[in-house]
């Protein structure tokens, strides 16, 4: 087996050489969401292919400002060391930095066995879990992002707009215009498919949808298009926020994600204006409305996710309830049509964004999903309004809540909650709840502008 990745290792080291390839960059993301990477001359991937690269165990703890949350099952110390090893069949040549190829990463023990802590492993899980069953899954992403002018005096830390709308105009696009085509030539030689590209509501807003492909391929694709929209910037001296609250009174950046559940060639979401029509699509939504608190913690779990998470913002803001078409809701059942064909129905979840880490945060939402089809749970009928606008009790009335608001409920949320929490297993969970308890420590005496700022740039 090693003998064989080496020689891989070798044939792509030299391809690679042969297009001008200097480094391949293994890019993971953290338990923020953060990507975090090695680059490694190709002329190693021989050996890098086998062995990996070394990294510290202590990634697992790392919170948003780089410091380490000592202190849970296998991080009291900084003794330890992991290797991450790129996933060869993901190589890609990176159009935007055309110096160096690009590949998802996981992280594996020092003798090549599972670690715990290793996110990609647990949505490799769950998918094969579902492929047992039979079932597949589809998951398309929607990418919000500002974008904006670089500061030439590293003092100002005034934010300029690069874009100032109309919101879904063309004309807001044209002083990026530049910027815009490159994403789009890039992304396309990056092998990633685009939806759409277009103006958003906010100043400075952009979206990017990509287009529907298996869980793993669309969290290594989320990564691969941070990267290539964030090196499209900087070529054309542009700065770009994927912060789910750039600026409290800007936009905010919902990665929106759609799923739908398959099994025997048959989308089980198909449905029409009523919602699913089987009870295995009803069962699916019923299951995420179930699940949705803990999982907001893991798809939207920052404290710019809690300071985005507003009524009124189509971010998605309360519980229990879905609609169809119904953007205010957090889950907004897309039916099928004759104009898009039957397949296109699909489960948008809006509490997603930046700073979740993606391969955790689709493997409970599909957890959660296929657990409400599994026990056959039906959901309430679908809302057609914005329960924002109703009076308290009338909310109370239908069982709707806001959403978790804080990071201790959040923890409550997911601790509470078994099948969601039990995804991670319980070494990867208290590292993940480590870290969030050290980012809500270090904010505590902040104002939340001063928390949107200091994040701006991370993710
Ligand atoms: N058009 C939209 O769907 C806006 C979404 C919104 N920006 C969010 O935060 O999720």
């Amino acid at each position: 087996m090693s003998e064989q990745l080496r020689d891989r290792g070798r044939e792509l080291a030299a391809a690679l050489a042969a297009d001008g390839v200097v480094g391949l960059t293994i890019a993971w993301a953290d338990n923020n969401g953060i990507p975090r990477s090695r680059t490694v001359p190709v002329s190693a991937l021989p050996q890098v292919a086998v062995a990996g690269v070394g990294v510290t165990h202590l990634f697992a703890v790392f919170d948003t400002n780089d410091a380490i949350a000592y202190g849970s099952p296998g991080m009291q110390n900084a003794s330890g060391d992991v290797r991450l090893v790129p996933q060869l069949d993901r190589i890609t040549r990176l159009a935007g930095q055309p110096a160096l190829a690009w590949a998802p990463g996981k992280q594996v023990t020092a003798d090549g066995g599972p670690w715990a802590f290793d996110q990609r492993s647990v949505l490799e899980r769950v998918v094969e879990a579902l492929a047992a069953d039979g079932t597949t899954a589809l998951v398309g992403y929607e990418m919000e992002f500002g974008v904006f002018e670089q500061a030439t005096d590293p003092e100002d830390t005034e934010l300029l707009a690069a874009h100032s709308g109309p919101a879904y105009s063309p004309h807001a696009l044209l002083p990026i215009d530049g910027f815009i085509a490159s994403v789009m030539r890039d992304a396309e030689a990056n092998g990633l498919r685009l939806g759409q590209v277009h103006a958003e509501y906010g100043p400075a807003q952009v979206e990017l949808s990509l287009a529907a492909t298996d869980p793993l391929t669309a969290a290594d694709q989320q990564l691969l298009a941070r990267q290539t929209i964030l090196a499209a910037a900087e070529a054309h001296g542009l700065r770009v926020s994927f912060a789910p609250l750039p600026t409290l009174n800007g936009a905010g950046n919902g990665w929106h994600v759609h799923t739908s559940l398959w099994r025997g060639g048959e989308n089980l979401l198909a449905g029409g204006p009523e919602g699913p029509r089987g009870t295995a699509g009803a069962g699916y939504v019923a299951g995420l409305l179930r699940d949705l608190p803990a999982l907001a913690a893991l798809t939207a779990p920052s404290l710019g996710s809690l300071a985005r998470q507003r009524p009124g913002f189509f971010a998605g803001a309360f519980s229990g309830f879905w609609g169809v078409e119904n953007r205010e809701a957090p889950l907004r059942y897309v039916p099928g049509s004759a104009l898009l064909g039957e397949d296109h129905a699909n489960v948008e979840l809006k509490v997603s964004d930046a700073s979740a880490n993606p391969y955790l945060a689709l493997a409970a939402l599909l957890t959660a999903g296929a657990a409400g089809i599994e026990e056959n749970l039906v959901p309430p009928a679908p809302t057609a309004e914005d329960p924002g606008t109703w009076k308290k009790k009338q909310r109370a009335a239908a069982g709707v809540e806001r959403l978790p608001g804080t990071q201790a409920e959040q923890e409550e949320a997911l601790v509470g909650n078994p099948r969601i929490a039990g995804v991670l297993g319980d070494d990867l969970l208290a590292a993940f709840l480590a870290v969030r308890r050290a980012d809500a420590a270090w904010a505590a005496e902040k104002d939340t502008e001063e928390v949107l700022a200091a994040w701006r740039w991370r993710y």
